[in-house]
């Protein structure tokens, strides 16, 4: 049967070269033919199948998990895949599994905290899938307090060896993703202590299962920790618990690259930061921004061709109905979420390559610029997960009743999407370390230290905090210079106000305690900067391809006003703009809106999503909604028989129950 596009019409209207879009998106040629080949691969292996992960018990999606992961270790093994195209892989089977954990944090743990010894020993072994690590740091009373932990690791100088103890409830290890069922070992974060002596945390590598029938080793209690928020979603992973009683492990278990342990039971500190034992989780959060990307464009992929294929009101003479991505409301809610998805995909790009400028200056020994690196990655995951798990609720909810369907793929999305608000860091603490990050920016202005990189723009405080917007008519506002000097006076008059407020209080910790609303405003105010600069930043570099730049432009535009419009409470009050100024913010985003309407779907098709990726009904490539709702609604287990199990037992009674006394 012949394949109708229904959304060929609007296909027919594009203005740009969506091939060439595809490549900005990937990042290049290259990362766009090796997604394409990886999604296709996904695609057609059975093996590799989801879509009937929200109707499968936990234990059914658990080994579903176990399948997908073993599967695809021996994919990447026969077909030699590189590194790019094993995490294409992962990414395109889209399922969380104990290997995020592997892949994602013990290894990159070992490698950043390590000695050299010590990745010699243990890095063969994990790449070879020998051992299976997972991150052990969070417990059940602690998680954003690091420093709260209370898991010991005892050096014993008679045995050369650290006992590894968890001496109260609390102490439980809760949370890390892999520990439940699947890993044989753990980056365990916990407290040295050493000749009665407490050093604070430190990372120490312990095995927890045995090698040869999984069984977990003496003096260690292990299992997972429950069910959690919605149907398939982040319940294929085995978040686990742990307990410790008196578990020897050899001294050289103890990641010694920040700090060493001597065979005499000696502390001794490298010249290394401390803060480097937080390393992985800067790594990770890094990671973090450029997947926001990813799960946003999901989401505004299906919630925008949805809205073509939708149609409610306004038939004229017998006409067809309005198209509801043709009503302005319906605009103004998802054309800012399509300009954040590509926003977010470029300062994750400009991120990772802070990320790998860091690492290669800490491997010189100049830790310089990992303030800047922390408050980046901090502020920036914080930023985009929040908008993201906002963004994806939005597209639901674009998507009208349908959207609630799990055949949308909205509802799971949103639920293995949301606690990226929380891991990694919870959100609000998060900004938390960006407002102190800012804070000593400010109190350093007048000491000659030059703000530089992100804070470069502090330099001109003194001009940011006087300066006014000189927009007249609402085209000025599409001028990157006008746009960069409104968002520039914002961020610094509100850091300033926050520092000028904490110097009124007795003490710092107490002013902080006091003003962290305030502070944490302040901090998004800056992360909202950096996307904004750097979306600009990216449209100074050549941009091939017939109207990529200018489609590109106006979603620029289109992220950097809509989000005026949303603080402009901030904008307002601190004087960066005036109430006139404001109201020509949002003539400009209308017309906008008129720009990049005919190419919407073109911008959605430049993320190059297979529909096996998207997992919607809604979302459909060809945009073929009603027939394949209808279907897929027959396949649910309810519709397996015409008269449900229970009704004999229970309707029927009811009804002849209700008969009688009807009667009477
Ligand atoms: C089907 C399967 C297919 C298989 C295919 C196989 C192929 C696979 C291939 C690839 C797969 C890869 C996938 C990767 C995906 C990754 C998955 C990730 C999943 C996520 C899982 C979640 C994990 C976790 O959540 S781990 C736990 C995270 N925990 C936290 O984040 C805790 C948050 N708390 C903190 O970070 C800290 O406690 C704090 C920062 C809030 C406070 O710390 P404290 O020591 O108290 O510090 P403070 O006094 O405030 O500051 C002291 C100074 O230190 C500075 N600082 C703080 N943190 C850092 C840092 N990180 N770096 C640098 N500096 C830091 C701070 O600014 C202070 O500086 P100052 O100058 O003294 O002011
Ligand atoms: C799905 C998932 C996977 C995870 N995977 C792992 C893993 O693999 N390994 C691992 O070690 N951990 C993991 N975690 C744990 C995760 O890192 C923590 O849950 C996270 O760091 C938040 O810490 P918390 O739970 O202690 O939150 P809490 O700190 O208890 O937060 C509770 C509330 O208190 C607020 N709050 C806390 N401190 C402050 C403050 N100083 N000022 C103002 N407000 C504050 C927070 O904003 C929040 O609203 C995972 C968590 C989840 C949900």
């Amino acid at each position: 049967m012949e394949e109708i596009d229904h959304l060929g019409h609007e296909r027919s209207k594009i203005e740009f070269d969506v091939e060439a879009m595809k490549i900005v998106w990937a990042g290049s040629q290259r990362a766009l033919e090796v997604s394409d080949r990886i999604s296709r691969l996904v695609a057609s292996d059975p093996i590799f199948r989801k879509d009937d992960r929200t109707i499968l018990s936990r234990k059914e999606l658990f080994n579903t998990t176990l399948r997908k992961s073993a599967h695809a270790w021996k994919r990447i093994i026969e077909l030699r895949l590189t590194e790019e195209e094993a995490s294409r892989l992962r990414f395109y089977i889209d399922q969380p599994a104990f290997m995020d954990l592997h892949w994602g944090m013990f290894i990159p743990a070992i490698k950043g905290q390590g000695t050299e010894e010590q990745q010699k020993k243990w890095l063969p072994l994990a790449y070879k899938m020998q051992i299976i690590g997972c991150y052990a740091q969070t417990e059940l009373g602690h998680g954003s307090n690091v420093q709260g932990l209370e898991t010991t690791a005892t050096f014993d100088p008679k045995t050369d060896e650290f006992i590894l103890h968890s001496p109260t409830l609390t102490s439980s290890k809760w949370w890390p993703g892999g520990l439940g069922k699947a890993s044989t070992h753990a980056l365990i974060y916990s407290r040295l202590i050493t000749d009665g002596q407490d050093h604070g945390v430190h990372g120490f590598i312990v095995q927890l299962r045995s090698l040869d029938d999984h069984l977990p080793l003496p003096g260690i209690t292990i299992g997972d920790i429950g069910i959690k928020f919605g149907n398939g979603a982040y319940n294929s992973m085995d978040n686990g618990v742990l307990r410790f009683d008196h578990v020897r492990i050899p001294r050289d278990q103890m990641l010694m690259r920040v700090s060493q342990v001597t065979r005499e039971g000696k502390y001794l500190q490298s010249d290394v930061p401390r803060q480097l034992v937080y390393g992985t989780m800067v790594y990770v959060r890094q990671t973090i921004v450029s997947d926001a990307s990813c799960a946003l464009s999901r989401a505004v992929c299906i919630a925008t061709r949805y809205s073509a294929v939708r149609r409610q009101f306004g038939s004229q003479d017998g006409g067809p109905e309005t198209q509801v991505i043709d009503y302005k409301t319906q605009q103004n809610r998802l054309f800012p979420l399509l300009a954040s998805a590509y926003a977010y995909r470029f300062v994750g790009e400009w991120l990772k390559w802070l990320y790998t400028d860091v690492t290669q200056r800490l491997q010189a020994n100049d830790f310089s610029t990992l303030p800047e690196a922390h408050a980046c990655t901090a502020g920036l995951k914080s930023l985009t997960t929040s908008a993201t798990a906002d963004g994806i609720e939005e597209c639901r909810k674009l998507c009208g009743g349908h959207g609630y369907l799990c055949s949308s793929g909205l509802p799971e999305l949103f639920a293995v999407y949301i606690p990226a608000c929380t891991y990694e860091g919870d959100n609000i603490v998060l900004l938390l370390q960006v407002s102190r990050f800012l804070m000593k920016t400010v109190s350093q202005l007048g000491s000659g230290i030059k703000p530089v990189g992100t804070t470069a723009y502090m330099g001109q405080v003194e001009h940011l905090m006087q300066c006014h917007c000189d927009v007249q008519r609402a085209e000025d506002w599409l001028k990157p210079s006008v746009i960069l000097a409104a968002f520039q006076a914002r961020a610094a008059r509100m850091s300033v106000a926050c520092a000028q407020n904490l110097s009124k209080f007795s003490s710092q910790e107490e002013g902080f305690a006091e003003l962290s609303a305030d502070l944490v405003e302040a901090a998004v105010a800056h992360c909202q900067l950096i996307v904004v600069t750097k979306y600009i930043e990216k449209l100074q570099q050549a941009i091939p391809g017939k109207g990529v730049k200018e489609q590109l432009a106006a979603l620029c535009n289109i992220y950097a006003l809509s989000l005026i419009h949303k603080h402009q409470g901030d904008f307002l009050a601190n004087g960066c703009i005036t109430p006139k100024q404001a109201s020509l913010v949002n003539w400009q985003l209308r017309s906008l809106y008129a720009q990049v309407r005919p190419n919407v779907i073109g911008l959605v098709d430049a993320f190059n999503y297979t529909d096996h990726y998207l997992g919607s009904i809604l979302g459909r490539y060809d945009g073929n909604v009603y027939p394949k709702l209808y279907e897929e609604a027959w396949k649910d287990p309810l519709n397996d028989s015409v008269v449900p199990d229970g009704y004999h037992e229970f309707i029927r009674p009811m009804l002849k129950q209700q008969l009688r006394t009807a009667r009477l």
